[in-house]
């Protein structure tokens, strides 16, 4: 199956046609193709890479499965995503690994590539089988205990270490848990105040982040800070990339534009962790993203059946839904990002922090996985209208710039005309 895309706007700059060829990969030019997509006024980028993803399989396949997650990732643009471990049972084993690739393999329309837990459980204690996970099939490069931090400094050095020998990375959820007690689900400040609700303050994602940057650089290992939520972890990482510290960081799309003030009305939709920030933290978020502080947005992508979601606010799962809009969100949030950039950070800096070969670019000779976006189209969020089996959606109701028209995956149309081919 051979394909021609034509008159795309290659990365926001000069129209052009593309072509692939029938191993699915990125070439000069295919005589009689098969199909043939006018993307005339369309932008061309390369399929968007997502560091954190819950799909919740298995376990909970009635917020999300593996094939359910990925049809929401298709229709958001994305040619991988990376499958958080804090499933049940958690992807901490090799076997566990290697049920999660299979499955996004049969579902086929996204490379799902597995994310291993750091620690057993995600117990934070001893350490997982880090090293069967890399060396098994799976491949698995990106190691996290997300859902909760690697608060044990010790263990934290330990994977560091561990995971250096195979070019590894951690993935940190930076929370201290004895500066966010048990029972927060907020940001602390005013707004909590106000509302009666126990918070949590930017601080106790700050002193993570702080001190597993100096770990970075006292086991001379890479470390990745997931979901950065505040201003002052901004600084940290600011400080630590000038040392020349192996740090990279990613944003989700709803920390680049809610703010804490959603709250006022106690809908759990809103409840996420990290909690949604002030004004100010979202501003440092967004100039941390243009000026490369912070490398990569990441969806965190958190379905939730309704039985979990729809309680009192203090008793609400955290998280909210991602992948479908992450797009949208950030060309709202940033209109004045170039397309280059957007590439650069939903695309190439995400697979090359995790250490995904084959994405991330439209140069020839690249597998073909690209998504064409209308620039300029204006859509308002129904959440009625998701493929996710959840509908925890922080964005309904909302009108986003731009519109993700047709995805390919591997040379393979997955979205065609803003519906699953
Ligand atoms: N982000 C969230 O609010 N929730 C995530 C866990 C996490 O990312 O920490 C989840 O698994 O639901
Ligand atoms: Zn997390
Ligand atoms: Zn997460």
């Amino acid at each position: 199956m051979t394909l021609k895309i034509t008159g795309a706007l290659v990365l926001g700059e000069q129209a052009g046609d593309l072509y692939v060829d029938d191993s699915g990969v990125l070439v000069d030019e295919v005589l009689s193709p098969d199909e043939t997509i006018d993307a005339d006024g369309l932008v061309a980028l390369p399929g968007l890479v997502d560091l954190h993803t819950h799909l919740r399989e298995p376990g909970r396949e009635d917020a999300e499965t593996i094939l359910s997650g990925s049809r929401a990732a298709a229709m958001g643009g994305y040619a991988a995503v990376l499958a958080m471990a804090n499933t049940s049972p958690v992807t901490d084993t090799a076997e566990a690994a290697l049920r999660v690739l299979d499955l996004g393999r049969e579902a086929g329309l996204v490379h799902v590539q597995p994310v291993g837990a750091v620690t057993r459980g995600l117990a934070g204690e001893e350490l997982a089988e880090l090293g069967l996970m890399a060396r098994s099939r799976a491949a698995v490069r990106v190691f996290s205990d997300d859902g909760r931090c690697v608060h044990d400094a010790r263990v934290m050095r330990r994977a560091l270490e561990y995971v250096k020998a195979f070019g590894g990375v951690v993935s940190q959820h930076a929370q201290d848990p004895t500066l966010a007690g048990p029972s927060a689900c907020c940001h602390e400040g005013e707004v909590s105040g106000r509302l009666g609700l126990p918070g949590w303050p930017g601080v106790a994602e700050e002193v993570i982040v702080a001190r597993d940057v100096m770990l970075a650089r006292h086991t001379g290992s890479r470390v990745h800070i997931a979901h950065v939520s505040t201003a002052g972890s901004v600084e940290v990482l600011r400080w630590a990339k000038a040392q020349g510290i192996d740090v990279t960081a990613e944003v989700t799309p709803h920390h680049l534009m809610l703010t804490t003030d959603l709250l006022t009305g106690y809908d759990p939709t809103f409840k996420v962790n990290p909690p949604l920030r002030p004004d100010e933290d979202v501003e440092a978020l967004r100039e941390a993203l243009a000026d490369g502080t912070i490398d990569a947005v990441a969806t965190d992508h958190a379905p939730h059946a309704r039985h979990d979601k729809e309680h009192a606010f203090v008793d609400a799962a955290f998280g909210m839904l991602g992948l479908e809009t992450a797009l949208a969100v950030v060309r709202t949030a940033l209109p004045d990002l170039a397309w280059a950039d957007i590439a650069r950070v939903m695309s190439a800096a995400p697979a090359q922090i995790a250490g995904l070969e084959g994405f991330g670019s439209l140069d020839l000779g690249s597998t073909a996985h690209v998504v064409l976006v209308e620039p300029d189209a204006t859509v308002t969020v129904d959440r009625g209208a998701s493929v996710s089996l959840s509908r925890n959606n922080p964005w309904h109701g909302r009108t986003l710039r731009s519109r993700v028209v047709h995805t390919v995956y591997g040379g393979r149309v997955t979205v065609r005309d803003g519906a699953l081919a």
